[in-house]
């Protein structure tokens, strides 16, 4: 089989080596510590290409592609255990970019800089405004749990459990949180947190079901007791179907105080609307931002 010229790393030219190998390659470069050249085209650029060397593939020499091969595969074809250790190699490098592109005084540093500080600008707009608004509507939820020392508390969208635990860390002895979550995992995995946070099955229990679902049965649940404290963080576009069912199922009393998050969502308008029609219902008592306190009856009741 013939060869064509090459130099090696070390400026040898190929054809003195490649004399002792049953195979030689095009553009061919080795270095002192592999036994054969390496053939750089075939590294991992040429994925997806049709074969440079077609007179050397299985088709080509008569073997069928997953026939087993008798002796060691890399003597019979070379390539795809290189490129893969190349691929190997390649990949684990890529951690070290950073490090190469600071430490080279060039316009692609200020560029890698400029990058940099585009993608952390924007992670951190998106993070931090989540982050606050969770941290308000808890700090908003503090307030009134410890104002109203409620004892008869209804979450609904438990979700992982984070406002579950804020409720409950401030509940009275005897108070008890009901919460429910939609997403049978999601339920199970805010039930593990509540328990693992130190809470006892005798003050919450989680309800993994709709809240439709899940306020059709409260009464069973809450006996003769009525809720002191419903907190609505599920779906917005189920807040007014949720408060009209909690009054049709008697569970509310003119002292039950409801908080609305995330009103400021097209879904969440319906219940604004509603509120204001029934003046002597409810009372908007506060709203910030896009958290809402509503008391039930008017403000006289209180
Ligand atoms: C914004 S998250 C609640 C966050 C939670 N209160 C906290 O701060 O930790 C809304 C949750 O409500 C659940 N959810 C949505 N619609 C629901 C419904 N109709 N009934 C019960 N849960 C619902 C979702 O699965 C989701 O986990």
């Amino acid at each position: 089989m013939g060869y064509k010229a090459g130099y090696t790393l070390d400026r040898v030219p190929v054809h003195r080596r490649a004399h002792s190998h049953t195979h030689s390659h095009t553009h061919s470069y080795t270095t002192d510590t592999l036994d054969t050249p390496i053939s750089l085209p075939c590294m991992c650029l040429d994925w997806g290409r049709k074969p440079e060397y077609p007179e050397e593939t299985p088709a080509a020499r008569g073997e069928h592609t997953n026939s087993a091969h008798t002796g060691p595969r890399w003597e019979s074809n070379p390539r795809p255990w290189r490129s893969k250790i190349m691929v190997s190699l390649f990949l684990l490098s890529l951690p070290l970019l950073p490090v190469i592109i600071t430490l080279c005084r060039s316009p692609l540093r200020a560029l890698y800089h400029r990058v940099c500080e585009r993608v952390l600008k924007v992670l951190r707009g998106k993070v931090c405004v989540r982050r606050t608004h969770a941290y308000i509507f808890c700090v908003f939820l503090d307030e009134v749990v410890r104002r109203e020392a409620p004892l008869r508390v209804l979450e609904l969208g438990m979700h992982c459990g984070y406002t579950s635990v804020r409720i409950l860390r401030l509940l009275p002895t005897s108070g008890t949180l009901l919460t429910v979550e939609v997403d049978p995992l999601t339920a199970e995995k805010g039930e593990e947190i509540l328990l693992v946070a130190g809470f006892k099955n005798s003050q919450f229990q989680v309800l993994p079901c709709s809240s439709a679902e899940a306020i059709s049965r409260l009464a069973s649940h809450l006996g003769e007791d009525l809720l002191d404290l419903v907190v609505m963080d599920h779906d917005p576009e189920q807040y007014l179907p949720d408060l009209l069912a909690l009054q049709r199922e008697n569970l509310l009393s003119k002292r039950s105080v409801l908080i609305l998050n995330r009103v400021a969502e097209a879904g969440a308008r319906v219940v604004l609307e509603y509120l204001t029609t029934k003046p002597h219902d409810y009372t908007v008592h506060q709203r910030f931002k896009d958290m809402l306190e509503i008391r039930c009856g008017n403000s006289e009741s209180f």
